[in-house]
């Protein structure tokens, strides 16, 4: 029989997971298990990276904008290889970095390499090493999701997980999907200069998003790049010349598009199969395992003793700040098992780092209205267009808004969607009002406003809403 190694905690997952070990486990015994880039998605394959790209494609896009204002800037090259080369061996030392460290602290042994639950207390590694804990941790994430078309696997095909690494920019890509990933692709390669096609199966891009904030996205984006609604993917098949040709069904008629490099971003599934959750544990039917708010894992609708998850595996947000906020909720609990903590899922902002930039917190006016004729009282809505406010005149916007949404009665602030210039900034003191409770009223006359900022924009569309 092999031994079961143990310990104190296993935590599967060095992401947000890999935070979870402070001074408090010195003089213990942790297992961290990790298969895949020490330090998660968000850092190797996720918000770092793309950022990263982000930031010069969006330089680009204002110098570009700034014709209307009477500069013209010609944009000469992009080079490629050193804005990946400098992406990368930031980031790839950072993994290593912290991978190395964890290897040397006494108090923990790094497994690299996959686990399974093998009962709701013991894991098994690939490499058939058995380890056992009271307290464990399932914190493994999310991976890609691929639709299953003839020609997914060419070479020419990437995911956000190989995109990034590539040696040229190619001349045409072609991004599949219409939420944050390709968007914010879709704003990387054209922003650098590649001829895009963005092409959404549906109706709608960023079809979670407020109904207006979606609409004016979808008249700005073709601006930038070719953006191809209702355009169902069928296959992709390669050209002979290195090319490849994507076809797709676009209500009935056959419509195809050459590009050199295809990007699916379709969603991800959490990695609750990877660990083999499904028979110890309760999941839901996105394959998310089940916790309550204290972000124990439930089997039979009651919490297991000692076994926790958090981030993407099972949070339907799939955002870093969401797992790290639930990180911290289990930090507290492992060692506090009588004062649990709860991870506060109120208000959760997120932003899709195009341009223009997008920004959400709470509830879309469709879902305000829902609840307002639910539970029987009125909403207000105010859209401020940034263009309206000085320094919009400053920037002659035509694109960005604020839109807040609100109780009539009381001025709670229900929800905020902008869309523009730095919109994942002018929407913080929004979030802040929203989490502490502060009145739209409070929020628009209790502080000063710097004028002429961009923040304008929040107040006056604060001062616009139509309060009781
Ligand atoms: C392209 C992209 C851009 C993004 N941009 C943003 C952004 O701008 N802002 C934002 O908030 N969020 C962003 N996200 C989402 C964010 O990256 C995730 O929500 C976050 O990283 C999830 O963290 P996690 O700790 O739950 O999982 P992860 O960081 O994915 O960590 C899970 C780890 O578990 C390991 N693992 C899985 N199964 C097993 C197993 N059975 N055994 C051992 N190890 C296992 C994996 O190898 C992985 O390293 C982005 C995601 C992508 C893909
Ligand atoms: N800035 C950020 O915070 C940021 C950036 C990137 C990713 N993320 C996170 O990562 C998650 C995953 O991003 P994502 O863009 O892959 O997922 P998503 O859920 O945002 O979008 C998936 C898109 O793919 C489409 N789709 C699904 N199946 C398809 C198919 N078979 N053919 C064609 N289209 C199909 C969907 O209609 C949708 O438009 C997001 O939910 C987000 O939370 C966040």
């Amino acid at each position: 029989m092999t031994a079961v190694k143990e310990y104190d905690l296993i935590i599967i997952g060095s992401g947000s997971g890999n935070s979870l070990i402070n001074e408090d486990w010195d003089g213990k015994k942790v297992a961290m298990i990790d298969g895949g880039r020490f330090g998660g998605t968000c850092l190797n394959f996720g918000c770092i990276p793309t950022k990263m790209y982000v930031y010069p494609a969006s330089v680009i896009a204002r110098a570009k904008d700034a014709t209307k204002l009477g500069i013209e800037v010609e944009h000469k090259n992009t080079a490629w290889r050193q804005i990946r080369d400098r992406i990368f061996s930031r980031i790839d030392a950072i993994s290593e970095g912290g991978l190395d460290w964890r290897k040397r602290q006494p108090s923990v042994d790094v497994y690299e390499e996959y686990a399974r639950f093998t009962d709701s207390h013991t894991l098994m590694t690939d490499s058939g090493v058995l380890l056992t804990a009271p307290q464990i941790v399932v914190a493994t994430g999310s991976r890609v999701t691929l639709p299953q078309v003839p020609g997914i696997n060419l070479p020419q095909v990437h995911t956000s997980d190989t995109v990034m690494r590539i040696d040229e920019l190619p001349d045409r890509v072609v991004v599949i999907g219409g939420g944050f990933i390709a968007a914010e692709f879709a704003h990387v390669f054209s922003g650098l200069g590649a001829q895009v096609t963005q092409a959404v199966r549906s109706d709608r891009v960023l079809r979670a998003h407020d109904d207006t904030i979606a609409e004016r996205f979808a008249q700005e984006a073709p601006n930038h790049w070719d953006l191809r609604l209702n355009h169902g993917l069928q296959s992709i098949e390669e050209t002979g010349n290195g090319a490849v040709t994507v076809t797709f069904d676009r209500r009935g008629q056959r419509v195809e598009v050459e590009a050199d490099l295809v990007l699916v971003a379709t969603g991800r599934t959490p990695n609750s199969d990877t660990v083999n959750a499904a028979p110890f544990f309760d999941m839901d039917d996105r394959g998310l395992i089940t916790v309550d708010q204290h972000q124990r894992v439930l089997s039979g609708g009651s919490p297991v003793k000692g076994v926790w998850a958090l981030g993407d595996v099972a949070s339907p947000y799939q955002l870093k700040h969401v797992a790290n906020a639930e990180m911290r909720t289990v930090q507290h609990n492992l060692l506090n098992p009588d004062h649990l903590k709860s991870t506060d899922h109120r208000y959760v902002p997120s932003a899709v780092f195009t341009h223009p930039q997008i920004a959400t917190v709470g509830l879309t006016e469709t879902q305000a209205r829902q609840q307002a004729e639910f539970e029987g009282f009125e909403i207000t809505v105010k859209v401020q267009n940034m263009g309206d406010v000085a320094y919009g005149w400053a920037m002659d916007d035509a694109v960005g808004l604020c839109k807040i949404i609100a109780r009539k009665y009381t001025g709670e602030i229900l929800g905020a969607h902008l869309i523009g210039e730095d919109s994942a900034n002018l929407i913080q003191p929004l979030i802040q009002a929203m989490s502490f409770g502060l009145s739209a009223q409070d929020m628009a006359r209790g502080q000063y406003w710097i004028h002429p900022a961009l923040t304008e924009v929040v107040e006056n569309a604060l001062l616009g809403l139509e309060l009781d």
